[in-house]
């Protein structure tokens, strides 16, 4: 299998529609990989607080629509990253979509975490309240966001639903990369799964984001890493080729989760 990881520049000097065209045509450029993830927010900008209400969108909307054409032109399962979800109904949601190579939508993941404590995500979007795992060739895939990384209740909830693989965008901060970097191997781990965790880059709305997304196998080995830490990153295509088989075969070889206790 092999899964290219989009670490996208996110700032203010592109406009949203421009960025929209440029990232369709990375993922339509990665014909040949079987997956190609984005990060979080790549439209808006995960930190980009104001624009998110004026440049919300619904499932059907432009960002879902140019990233279901993208899929299906370039023939890969696309894990579009999270756009900003406008709810009919009023709120906003940090949405997950998942693509099939037909360019259907797969899987929907509203993040359940939000971050900000008092302010930004949390303040101004609605969290999602459905564990999100689905089947896809690779295996079965759970679906968590950036900050749904802290809480590894959420991946052991996934993990009961048979989770196999993690894919996980994000706009983590340029400041707690090391967090970030031990945090996906720590779920790799834990969890005897492959974990693709795809960050953005550069800066916007004041916060320079981390970059290195990284693919960890089950042993917590990093299998590819892009540029990135605490002083700065910029926009990289992540290419690694992987067996997703590994994870079978390594929770045979090392059953620690057969001496699991529930209480
Ligand atoms: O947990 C962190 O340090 C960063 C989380 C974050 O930036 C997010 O969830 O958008």
């Amino acid at each position: 299998m092999r899964a290219s990881l989009v670490q996208i520049d996110v700032n203010e000097a592109e406009s949203v529609d421009d960025r929209r065209a440029r990232v369709a045509a990375l993922v339509r450029a990665q014909r040949g990989a079987d997956l190609v993830v984005l990060p979080e927010l790549w439209n808006l900008g995960g930190f980009a607080y104001d624009a998110w209400q004026p440049g919300a969108e619904p499932l059907d909307g432009p960002t879902a629509e140019a990233m279901s054409a993208a899929a299906k032109e370039a023939n890969v399962w696309l894990h579009a990253g999270s756009m900003v979800e406008r709810d009919p109904d009023g709120p906003l949601f940090n949405t997950s979509l998942l693509f099939a190579p037909d360019g259907e939508l797969h899987a929907v993941y509203r993040k359940i975490h939000r971050f900000g404590f008092d302010s930004g995500e949390a303040a101004l979007m609605a969290a999602g309240q459905e564990v999100c795992v689905v089947d896809t060739p690779f295996g079965r895939m759970g679906l968590a966001t950036c900050y749904d990384l802290r809480f590894p209740e959420l991946f052991r909830a996934m993990l009961d639903r048979g989770a196999e693989l993690f894919v996980v965008p994000a706009a983590w901060p340029a400041r707690r990369a090391e967090h970030w970097a031990l945090l996906a191997r720590a779920r790799a781990v834990e969890e005897q799964a492959l974990v693709l965790a795809c960050n953005t880059a550069g800066t916007h709305g004041g916060v320079p984001q981390a970059g290195r997304s990284v693919v960890v196998d089950p042993w917590g080995a990093v299998l590819a890493e892009a540029n990135g830490g605490e002083s700065g990153s910029s926009e990289e295509v992540l290419t690694v080729d992987l067996d997703p088989s590994v994870v079978a075969r390594t929770r045979e070889e090392f059953p620690v989760l057969r001496d699991r206790q529930k209480w």
